[in-house]
């Protein structure tokens, strides 16, 4: 296992004129287990392929450890890869196509039947050992796939793009839950690509997130639901997404419309912001509430655990979760209160603040 450096590499398929990924300097670091999540045509896959080898990066130099593989093919960087289907030899039994990456590197008869017997007992394929891959149905063969990927324990890293498409999303969980125990079995580095949020927080130690070619954020599942840094983490991660709101630094009072919400801590230069505040913190108080926010409530998702209070802050939408049965009701003119600690300021997209409660009225 190796330590992967990206330094300054980015990627073009159109000679420079758009990047799929863009120049980036970041370390997978060796044992963990990293999910690479973002939207579709963010960048993810050309990503892995720049790690694995398969492709060539237009720009900057790609490290294990201190070793340049730069120009090196994928089978000279003991990688090991699942891919969104099945592959695998379908004549062959189960067995032999999970001994087949080690039997391949002429790993001895005894280590070999004892990586496979671990694997697919904790895979769950003990009863299907002997049985011919064709046999048997999509989901399965993806869980012998997940297998190969996993069966040799020099590796590099794991690299996993979208590998539980196929499988049924109730053995989906299941899994999840199987990997991280084999990851914290065998200390591969593992990098498992997804759009999908909760497989991307049920799974990782750290999740990285793309948009537009670039990392916006990486952090443990925690940090990025409670402290994003970009308004896209907070948009893309968490169901709702985070609620935003054009706000405005007046001193280091931060003002919606005329509504005083809090302080700024930060030395910002005064001008538009947007408030960023993720459905759960946000509080609807009695009216007049200081410091509060005039809103009217439009509609009321009820979701069971929870309801979804969907309001109205001038033109702009604000969402609240709040405990089931809550008494809202549409037209109502409420206020809203967005606790300091969890609510965050934005210039360009990008964090460049947090508020501070109105009492303390900022620094002297
Ligand atoms: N072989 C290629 N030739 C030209 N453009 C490509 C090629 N492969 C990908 N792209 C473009 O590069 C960008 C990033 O694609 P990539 O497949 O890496 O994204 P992704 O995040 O993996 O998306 P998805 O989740 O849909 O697979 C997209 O705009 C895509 O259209």
């Amino acid at each position: 296992m190796a330590d992967i450096r990206l330094e300054g590499v980015g990627h073009s398929y159109d000679g420079g004129r758009t990047w799929a990924v863009k120049p980036m300097t970041w370390t997978w670091r060796s044992a963990r287990a990293y999910a690479l999540l973002g939207p579709s045509g963010c960048g993810k896959t050309t990503l892995l392929n720049i790690i694995s080898g398969l492709i060539t990066p237009t720009e900057g130099r790609v490290f294990f450890d201190d070793r340049d593989v730069t120009g090196v093919p994928t089978r000279g960087r003991d990688i090991a890869q699942v891919f969104q289907f099945p592959v695998l030899y379908e004549e062959m039994s189960v067995y032999d196509n999970l001994a087949f990456p080690l039997r391949n590197r002429k790993v001895p008869k005894q280590e070999v039947d004892r990586r496979v017997r671990q694997v697919s007992r904790l895979l769950g394929l003990d009863q299907v050992l002997g049985r011919r891959s064709r046999r048997l149905d999509a989901g399965r063969q993806q869980i012998v796939s997940l297998g190969r990927g996993l069966v040799r324990s020099q590796v590099a890293a794991v690299l996993l793009d979208e590998p539980l498409t196929v499988v049924d999303p109730a053995l989906k969980w299941t899994l999840r839950s199987k990997l991280k125990e084999i990851h914290r079995e065998t200390g591969h580095t593992l990098i498992y690509v997804t759009h999908d949020q909760t497989e991307a927080l049920t799974f990782a130690d750290e999740v990285v997130v793309l948009n537009e070619g670039a990392i916006v954020q990486a952090g443990e599942p925690s940090e990025l639901f409670l402290s994003p840094a970009h308004e896209f983490v907070g948009h893309f991660i968490g169901s709702p997404g985070m609620n935003m709101l054009p706000a405005e630094v007046v001193g280091h009072v931060v003002r919606v419309g005329a509504a005083e919400v809090g302080t700024t801590k930060d030395d910002l230069p005064p001008g538009p912001v947007r408030i960023g505040v993720r459905p759960e913190f946000v509080r609807i108080a009695p009216a007049g509430t200081s410091p509060g926010v005039p809103a009217r409530v439009t509609g009321i998702d009820r979701m069971g655990a929870y309801d979804l209070v969907h309001t109205l802050v001038g033109e702009h939408p604000v969402i609240a979760k709040t405990e089931a049965g809550s008494p809202y009701r549409p037209d109502a003119a409420e206020y809203l209160h967005f606790p300091a600690e969890r609510t965050f300021l934005f210039r360009d997209q990008v964090r460049c603040g947090s508020l501070a409660p109105l009492d303390g009225r900022g620094p002297a």
